[in-house]
């Protein structure tokens, strides 16, 4: 946990905060530096042209290191600028300009995500992207 100073200098504990967020978007695992049967060797099921969908489930971890607190409505504002509006109900490959070169996996997802979540939010807040794709699949994205 990150501990900040009050105003007579005793430390505090303060908590992270995330907020989690579904969306549902289609896609399809091709790489433009493949050739069409590389791409099927690499990415099998996944390459099928016609794509298949997921119901992702994103949260993001917020860092008090500052001892800030965000108000979690404009958390919110953000997730609906950086996620639902580009990414709910959308082809990432066709509708995303991101993804026209570089493949939708659930890494590089999250790597977007992180992207333009530091665009929106204010400055060192964001501790943690994590994306379910599936169930079963689960990135974990922290800036590195
Ligand atoms: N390193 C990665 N590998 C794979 C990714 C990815 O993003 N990064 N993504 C996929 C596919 O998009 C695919 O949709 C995953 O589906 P699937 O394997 O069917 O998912 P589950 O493991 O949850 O399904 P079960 O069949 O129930 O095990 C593939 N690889
Ligand atoms: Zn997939």
């Amino acid at each position: 946990m990150a501990e900040a100073a009050d105003r007579n200098g005793a430390a505090e504990r303060i908590g992270y905060i995330t907020r989690v967020q579904s969306f549902s978007a289609c896609h399809r695992l091709h790489s433009i530096h493949l050739s069409d049967e590389e791409n099927k060797k690499v990415y099998g099921k996944c390459n099928n042209p016609n794509g298949h969908g997921h119901n992702y489930k994103g949260s993001l971890m917020i860092d008090h290191v500052t001892g800030m607190v965000m108000n979690l409505t404009d958390l919110k504002r953000c997730i609906e600028e950086v996620i639902m509006d580009p990414l709910d109900h959308k082809n990432l490959d066709k509708d995303v300009p991101y993804f026209a070169s570089v493949v939708s996996t659930t890494e590089n997802l999250a790597v977007y995500i992180w992207d333009n979540m530091v665009k929106v939010l204010p400055p060192n807040l964001l501790y943690e992207v994590k994306i379910h794709e599936t169930d079963k699949n689960i990135v974990v994205y922290r800036g590195e």
